[in-house]
């Protein structure tokens, strides 16, 4: 009898302790630790707007950003601060440089002043400060624990394993690939052309392109596997975002949704190509027709996957984490970089030329390689300026997972700091009054690393692990364009900058393009 009410009792016991703790987590979490950071960060002195229960700003926010994106822009003009953060111009304006808003339940503080952010992008934080949790849940199906979204130990070890990839020797050997796939673009443009309509949507091709430069540089793979891989990380991205526009809502990770069976789908798909481009790879070591996994990026995880060390180690669907993550990242923002480029210099015929006078007088006739690269110092401006006005990455966020002290300010663990970088760019203190004009010119003779207030790449051990590589890239392929055709923007052009994610043109950037040589 009693062994029965045992049965019974023990059981009851821990499903009833398991549902106190997960309502104990679900207060302390949406309540009581939002509530203790809002205290903490009043006391000294930084307010913001009032969040709602559990939907934080998350409204005021889409209804502000719908309000002022719901319309092209008059003119092509850069003024873009207000259009695409109404939010942030409205509550710095009433709270001051520092504040706070609420993103469903996650407190975020926004932060201007560009000394801070140096210091919380140091190496001083790097381990203790990173993705918060819903970042993480929000593109897990999608790059999940790639070194994107790692954080701590995991992304230290696995920041110096992939660094070597990006090293200046090593994207030395890239150019060449390059140069070989502009000229694929170009071609194919040409053909475009041939047809007797000069209009060409410039977002589409350069899209393509640097996702066949990464595609064959980084994975040893096809255009046309990388391309099916983009795809199906495209969709999976779109879908991974609308399926996590609740993930504020406790528990909403395990409600049914109508996305989720698709997002499975997606994933199988991207992992099956993954698969049979890390298997090539694996054979040719195999039956000896390569004595290693190649000098790319999937090279040395495959290489770093076969060692046992201590600690951390790469096992396979972390490899395949990886290499959605460069796949993603690698691509995307250096096409938006070279497509707003494109956009302004179609719109800025004189800076145009002078670029074209550099490459001829820095090139002649031959394809730009990377001695030639350090030479082309009006591009490397004009990319700067570019980087500037319509920075890819609009915000830099970080975590802290302990409390830390940051210049006067002392931060609580659990609060995110949330770098506008697009409103750092745009500001006419730091920039002088022309702020909103595209003038190459205030690069000239200054290296932007000197800057800190120059953060397309974010700074500090933090920083994007790919930069030298969309460096080179951007100048080869815009030294290959501008040799190859002079481009005008088209009446069809609708200036209509978006923010999903990333910077974008909301129609793509149609120009007219006009050969110059053949
Ligand atoms: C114009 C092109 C690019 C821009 C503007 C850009 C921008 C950025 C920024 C701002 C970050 C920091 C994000 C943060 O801390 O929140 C970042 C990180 C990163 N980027 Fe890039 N990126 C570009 C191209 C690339 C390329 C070509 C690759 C790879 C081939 C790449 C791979 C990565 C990776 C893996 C990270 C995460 C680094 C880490 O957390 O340690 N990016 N990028």
């Amino acid at each position: 009898m009693v062994f029965m009410a045992l049965m019974i009792l023990i059981p009851g016991a821990v499903v009833l302790s398991l549902l106190l703790r997960a309502v104990w987590i679900t207060i302390s979490c949406y309540y009581l630790t939002p509530k203790r950071i809002r205290r903490a960060m009043a006391e000294q002195g930084v307010h913001g707007p009032d969040p709602r229960f559990l939907v934080g700003n998350l409204k005021d926010i889409a209804v502000l950003v719908k309000k002022t994106t719901s319309d092209d822009m008059e003119v092509i003009g850069h003024d873009i601060v207000g259009r695409l953060m109404p939010h942030y111009v409205l509550w710095s304006k009433i709270y001051g440089k520092r504040f706070m808003y609420w993103y469903g339940s996650e407190p975020r503080l926004c932060l201007t002043e560009t000394n801070m952010i140096k210091e919380l992008l140091s190496s001083k934080y790097a381990q203790i400060t990173g993705r918060s949790w819903l970042q993480q849940q929000g593109s897990n199906h999608f790059v999940g624990q790639g070194l994107l979204m790692a954080n701590g130990h995991s992304w230290f070890h696995q920041r110096r394993i992939v660094s070597p990839a990006f090293m200046a020797d090593r994207l030395k050997s890239h150019a060449g690939y390059m140069v070989t796939c502009t000229k694929t673009m170009i071609k194919s443009m040409h053909d475009a052309i041939a047809t007797g309509d000069d209009e060409v949507e410039i977002g589409g091709y350069l899209t393509r392109l640097t996702g066949d430069i990464i595609s064959r540089t980084e994975f040893d793979s096809s255009y046309e596997k990388g391309r099916q891989i983009f795809q199906l990380l495209e969709r999976l991205q779109s879908l991974t975002a609308l399926s996590s526009r609740y993930l504020w809502i406790p528990g909403s990770r395990f409600l049914p949704s109508r996305f989720r069976r698709e997002i499975k789908q997606m994933k199988v798909r991207v992992e099956r190509l993954l698969m049979e481009i890390i298997q090539s790879s694996k054979d040719g070591v195999e039956i000896g027709r390569s004595s290693s996994y190649g000098r790319g990026l999937l090279g040395m995880l495959l290489s770093e996957a076969q060692k046992k060390r201590e600690g951390f180690s790469y096992s396979l669907p972390l490899v395949m984490d990886e290499c959605k993550t460069f796949f993603f990242a690698g691509h995307e923002t250096s096409a938006l970089l070279l497509t707003w480029t494109v956009m302004l210099l179609a719109t800025n015929p004189t800076w145009q030329e002078r670029a074209r006078a550099e490459v001829a007088q820095v090139c002649g006739d031959d394809p730009p390689s990377s001695e030639h690269l350090p030479k082309l110092t009006l591009l490397t401006m004009i990319i700067n300026e570019s980087l500037r006005l319509y920075p890819p990455a609009t915000l830099l966020p970080r975590m802290a997972f302990e409390d830390i002290r940051l210049g006067d300010l002392h931060i609580p663990k659990g609060l995110s700091i949330w770098i506008p970088v697009l409103a750092i760019h745009h500001d006419a203190t730091i920039w002088g009054e022309d702020v909103h004009e595209f003038n190459p010119e205030r690069f000239a003779g200054r290296s932007f690393a000197l800057t800190r207030h120059f953060l397309p790449f974010a700074s500090g051990p933090r920083n994007c692990v790919g930069q030298a590589y969309a460096m080179m890239e951007a100048k080869i392929i815009l030294a290959m364009l501008l040799s190859s055709f002079s481009f005008a923007i088209s009446n069809n052009y609708r200036h209509a900058p978006i923010n999903v994610l990333t910077l974008k043109p909301k129609y793509g950037v149609p120009v007219h393009l006009r050969p110059l040589r053949h």
